[in-house]
């Protein structure tokens, strides 16, 4: 379970993210949504302590303000950015491996569980990060957080710029890790197709703030009018 409470974030004198609160629990998809510019990649970014915030994040009980953020990967939250951030210039094999590095049980081999749920990355091991379509970087980067051992995964828009049937397929296998293994699936997500199929609760967020929240049957027609619509 994550607890965030009174959340606030800076961007020098530009306050981004107001006194946000928001809890997403073990195998559940929680989905972020809201319109452009709103705050939904600052919140991850601070979830994961890339950006300085104030307020509370617990995670399982602890405090994560505070702590560096590859503690927050040992503590178990995996991170997938948006746009992926693969190296492009090493190997998949090498990607996947930057994720062990976060693990404090040494492990030194990429889990096979890995390659069950993406078995395109065993194929294309030896293969360039660079080299990959945009979906096969998007399970990469999936894989690559997994291989942090998480209990928990943060992805911002997964299903950005990829093939429907790929978008498909990763929709699934998160939903496996939430249902089958009890993970904490926070998600950034603008499609509502994907987000009413996948989510079991949705948080939309308006200038930096939590304006509505509901389990996913809620997201009626008149909610998505309101605050997703352009
Ligand atoms: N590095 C930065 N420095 C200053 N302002 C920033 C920075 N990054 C984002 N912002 C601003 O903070 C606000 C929130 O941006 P953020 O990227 O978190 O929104 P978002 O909801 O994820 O948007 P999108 O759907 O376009 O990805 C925006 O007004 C944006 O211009």
């Amino acid at each position: 379970m994550i607890e965030i409470a009174n959340l606030n974030q800076f961007y020098g004198e530009s306050h981004t993210l107001w006194d946000m609160n928001l809890n997403a629990e073990p195998g559940k998809i929680t989905c972020v949504m809201g319109r452009n510019g709103v705050g939904k990649t600052t919140l991850m970014k601070s979830i994961m302590g890339l950006l300085p915030s104030s307020g509370s994040i617990k995670y399982q009980g602890k405090e994560l303000i505070g702590i560096a953020p590859e503690k927050r990967a040992e503590i178990g939250i995996g991170y997938v950015p948006q746009g992926r951030e693969i190296f492009s210039q090493l190997t998949v094999e090498e990607n996947l491996k930057i994720g062990l590095l976060a693990r404090k049980d040494k492990v030194k081999e990429v889990p096979q569980r890995i390659y069950e749920l993406f078995p395109v990355l065993k194929e294309m091991l030896h293969r360039k990060g660079g080299d990959l379509s945009g979906g096969q970087q998007q399970q990469l980067a999936i894989g690559r957080a997994l291989c942090t051992n998480p209990s928990m995964l943060i992805l911002d828009e997964p299903g950005e710029g990829i093939q429907p049937n790929i978008v498909q397929m990763i929709g699934e296998v998160i939903q496996k890790l939430a249902k089958e293994e009890n993970f904490t699936i926070l998600l950034v997500e603008q499609k509502l197709p994907f987000s009413r199929k996948f989510a079991d609760q949705f948080v939309i967020m308006e200038r930096g703030r939590v304006v509505a929240e509901n389990t996913i049957d809620q997201l009626t027609d008149e909610v998505v009018e309101q605050y997703l619509s352009v």
